[in-house]
């Protein structure tokens, strides 16, 4: 006789946050204060405001997220990923499929149309280029007219774009293919105050719409409002 089994499936684990950072320490120099960074937990799809005064340490909690730099204690945690298990080509390509980033200089290629910019993280990444639906540079096109890139720039160098516009094709190649996380510092700091809510509003709009989690640094807390959650880095985080 065989005996019934419960054979109810086990409650599903809830998926692994966007972002999970535990114990987080760097110091760039051995003379240099040690920088302790708080620990951070954003669900997917969710937009993280990471606000602090200069020096406070914000681009060195970005750049150890995005695995430029390895932190000297603690964990990163992207998605299932634990970022210290992996090795740096391995780094790399997690960091092509699954992060956008939109750095201060927005680190376009400055030979390169503003479409060809948009289709470089698809060129870069498998895992983007088939995100990118029908295919990258109707996907980027269509990211290029929501952004408000008038249509006859897109085949211009992008160094002929304004500062603004510039700063709309670096988040429309950050957005492309969808990665489930956004990392952007300051991007709006060259812009005046309509222009920085109203990029917001775009960059956060289509965040949204595709479920992409975002961290977004900046000084200005006047931006706050824009976001489901705030962190904010102070003195208090550095020690010798
Ligand atoms: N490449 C580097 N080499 C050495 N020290 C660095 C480097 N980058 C940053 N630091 C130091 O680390 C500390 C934090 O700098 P970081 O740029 O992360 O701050 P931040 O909050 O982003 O500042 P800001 O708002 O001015 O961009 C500062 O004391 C800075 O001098």
């Amino acid at each position: 006789m065989t005996e019934t089994q419960d054979t109810a499936p086990a409650p599903a684990e809830p998926p692994a946050p966007a972002l999970r950072t535990r114990d987080l320490s760097f110091r760039w120099q051995p003379d240099q204060p040690r920088l302790r960074f708080p620990d951070l937990e954003l669900p997917r799809g969710e937009h993280l405001f990471l606000q602090g005064a200069s020096g406070s340490g914000k681009s060195t909690l970005l750049g150890l997220i995005c695995g430029l730099q390895r932190p000297d204690t603690g964990q990163i945690q992207v998605l299932d990923q634990d970022l210290g298990q992996l090795r740096r080509g391995a780094l790399d390509r997690f960091r092509a499929n699954h992060l956008g980033i939109i750095f201060q200089q927005f680190n376009l290629v400055p030979y390169l149309s503003a479409l060809a910019n948009v289709t470089l993280p698809c060129r870069l990444s498998p895992e983007r280029r088939a995100r990118a639906l029908p295919a990258p540079e109707p996907a980027a096109r269509a990211l290029l007219k929501q952004l408000d890139i008038p249509e006859d720039h897109w085949h211009r160098k992008v160094t002929g774009l304004s500062i603004g516009q510039q700063q709309r094709v670096a988040a429309a190649r950050a957005l492309i293919g969808a990665p489930p996380l956004i990392l952007a510092d300051e991007p709006t700091s060259a812009l005046d105050t309509d222009n920085r809510d109203r990029f917001l509003d775009l960059l956060l709009g289509l965040a949204r719409e595709h479920r992409i989690a975002v961290v977004f640094v900046s000084h200005d807390p006047s931006l706050g409002h824009h976001f489901h959650h705030h962190v904010r880095l102070g003195r208090s985080h550095h020690e010798r």
